[in-house]
């Protein structure tokens, strides 16, 4: 029998270039696209179909934002198939998004350009709101849903003998500044983006450290920007059509221009040829495209600025030595995965009185 591969937010994007990519690699894979909208569904499944005859491709019906969508899509996946080898959790939202171009312009000058034009950073605020589980959409969409699916599909990934990747989509926006411990869902600030994909880092770190023991290995990557609908909706498709040329020459400073979603997918596709074994659980991967449009993959250490750290060591005397870095980058991981366990606790105590007030 093939393997299994789940993919969230299949039908468009990333991810569905994803799915192109992997079944032209094995046309034995047993595809599963999980989406929200069943009609985009219908029309990635077709244009799949339509590229490979014979592939096995199904459709689960999930809107990683809901709680009560999530548990009942892994109760039809753990029904419907006995393992899970891939898990690319990739769906992800950025609402409402605001362009600083005040920013934008000192950026230019400020000798940091190409740091800006690859990371978006200090570039953009959203307009976050609340879903029906009382939850911040950003957070429940890119980082909490997710992190409850892998809880609820653990029997299929965690296999004697056998090993399974769970891959998350991060970005290169994921900023350090942007995430705080005690507001793990970015209710006080104005980028829950860049807080949610900051905390998909951390959260893999402490996967890894969760589940490495059981066979099942975490990782980031980072797509690079791609147009796809998420950047239509910070920037009209239009003028991301006029500025192309001007894109493709950046790709001269920058290879983090992939652009086009198949390239986007590059480094979530290597990621699937490798040996989980031998992943590095503190690098995130990311999709490049160098100036003549050839595509790669390549590591890189995650969250180099962690500010803990610095604050740390510029204390003087201080009370920890530059090597207990990945000590504290850990600390941060369990102590945002304990949150998430809390988390999760209420929203099923939650939804169980919901039921009870149902029936009775
Ligand atoms: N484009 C870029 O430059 C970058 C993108 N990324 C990340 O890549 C990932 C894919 O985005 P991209 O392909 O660019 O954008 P798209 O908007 O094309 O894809 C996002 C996908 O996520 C799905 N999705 C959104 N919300 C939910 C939900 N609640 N439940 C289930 N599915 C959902 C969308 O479904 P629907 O069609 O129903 O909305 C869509 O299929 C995201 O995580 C994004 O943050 C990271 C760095 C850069
Ligand atoms: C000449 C043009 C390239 C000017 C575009 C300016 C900005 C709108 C963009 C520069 C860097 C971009 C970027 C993103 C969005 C658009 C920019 C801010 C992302 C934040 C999109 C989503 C991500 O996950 C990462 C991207 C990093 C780079």
């Amino acid at each position: 029998m093939g393997k299994v591969v789940l993919v969230t937010g299949a039908n468009s994007g990333i991810g569905l270039a994803l799915c192109e990519r992997l079944l032209s690699h094995d046309a034995q894979l047993q595809l599963c696209l999980g989406c929200r909208n069943m009609q985009r569904a219908e029309a990635a499944k077709h244009a799949l179909l339509v590229s490979h005859p014979k592939a096995q491709v199904s459709i689960i019906q999930l809107d990683v934002s809901s709680v009560h969508s999530v548990l009942r899509a892994a109760q039809e996946i753990r029904h419907r198939y006995n393992r899970l080898d891939y898990l690319y959790l990739n769906a992800g939202i950025m609402p409402n998004p605001h362009v600083d171009y005040k920013a934008f312009y000192k950026g230019l000058f400020s000798g940091r350009a190409i740091h800006m034009f690859s990371t978006g950073e200090g570039l953009l605020t959203q307009k976050d709101t609340l879903t029906s589980d009382g939850l911040q959409k950003v957070f429940a969409t890119n980082l909490f849903g997710h992190f409850l699916l892998v809880r609820e599909l653990e029997p299929l990934l965690c296999r004697p003998g056998c090993s399974s990747q769970v891959i998350w989509t991060s970005s290169s926006n994921a900023q350090r500044s942007a995430f705080c411990l005690d507001d793990i869902q970015h209710k006080g600030g104005v980028e829950p983006y860049s807080s949610s994909k900051y905390a998909s880092d951390l959260l893999s770190l402490a996967l890894n450290r969760r589940y490495n023991s059981q066979g099942v290995y975490s990782s980031v990557i980072c797509p690079g920007l791609v147009m796809t609908n998420l950047t239509y909706g910070i920037l009209p498709s239009f003028l991301w059509t006029l500025i192309m040329p001007l894109m493709w020459l950046l790709r001269m400073f920058t290879n983090t221009f992939t652009l086009m979603p198949y390239n986007g997918a590059e480094a979530l596709f290597w990621l699937f040829m490798q040996k989980p074994e031998t992943l590095d659980p503190l690098a995130k991967y990311h999709s490049l495209t160098s100036g003549l449009g050839n595509n790669y993959t390549q590591p890189r250490k995650v969250s180099t600025d962690n500010y803990v750290i610095l604050t740390l060591c510029l204390q003087h005397p201080s009370p920890f030595p530059f090597h207990f870095k990945m000590d504290i980058d850990d600390t941060i991981s369990s102590a945002l995965y304990e949150k998430l366990l809390a988390l999760e606790h209420t929203v099923r105590m939650k939804l169980k009185d919901e039921d009870l007030g149902h029936t009775s």
